[in-house]
């Protein structure tokens, strides 16, 4: 059993380093506690729903067991068309994710929630971003998954690793690729008076 300090208002639900490290950026203080959701018994009629649903599934198991903490959760998903990419399991499943990807346009979809049990409190929502890979060569994909990076990132790659070699452009939040968008949930925490011990400023405002 894991135990948070009472200091610690927010709680971190994910085993994601990524997200450890970019709400850690932020100077946020906060525990973590990860769930142990089986992600394939969720399911949604779209994308956004989806990554929403599987953020608020998350942030509910763990607010059962911490209903007075902030929880905040988050779910990344990679869609290409009508399908999505979830990890790939193999380097064949990791390159035919990379064939799809290859010259075209996806979409990084993550939902966030944010769910306190005490006071009844669940926002929850979806952040975009579009992605365009440039056309990628049968030897660029077997150099790429040969590499352990892919296998525990939705849709095979890793924006902030090797895979930035494969990046043309991207439309929308960096972060939110990364796996939280930073600006957004910066900004649901706020709403809710929870922030990081910033300096204040001349008036005695904490910045930003
Ligand atoms: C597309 C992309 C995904 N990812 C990662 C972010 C997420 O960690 C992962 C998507 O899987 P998720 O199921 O969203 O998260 P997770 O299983 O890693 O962690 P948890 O459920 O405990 O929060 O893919 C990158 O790190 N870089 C990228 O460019």
């Amino acid at each position: 059993m894991h135990t948070v300090k009472k200091s610690s208002l927010l709680i971190l639900a994910s085993a994601s380093p990524r997200r450890k490290e970019l709400l850690s950026q932020t100077g946020m203080e906060f525990a973590i506690i990860c769930s142990q959701l089986d992600e394939e018994s969720v399911q949604a009629d779209s994308p956004e729903n989806l990554a929403c649903a599987l953020a608020s599934a998350k942030a509910g198991e763990v607010a059962a067991l911490y209903p007075e903490n902030w929880i905040l959760a988050a779910d990344t998903l990679v869609v290409k068309g009508n399908r999505i990419l979830g990890k790939p399991g193999s380097a064949p499943e990791a390159a035919s994710m990379l064939r799809l990807l290859s010259g075209c346009t996806h979409q990084v979809i993550t939902g966030v929630c944010l769910m306190n049990r005490i006071r009844e409190k669940t926002i929850s929502y979806a952040v975009t971003t579009d992605v365009l890979f440039k056309q990628l060569s049968d030897r660029e994909i077997s150099w790429y998954t040969a590499d352990s990076e892919p296998y525990d990132k939705a849709g095979g790659y890793a924006i902030q690793g090797l895979a930035a070699h494969f990046i043309r452009s991207i439309k929308g939040s960096y972060t939110n690729v990364v796996g939280l968008p930073i600006c957004e949930v910066m900004e649901t925490l706020a709403q809710e008076g929870i922030r990081p011990a910033y300096p204040n400023d001349q008036n005695g405002d904490p910045l930003p």
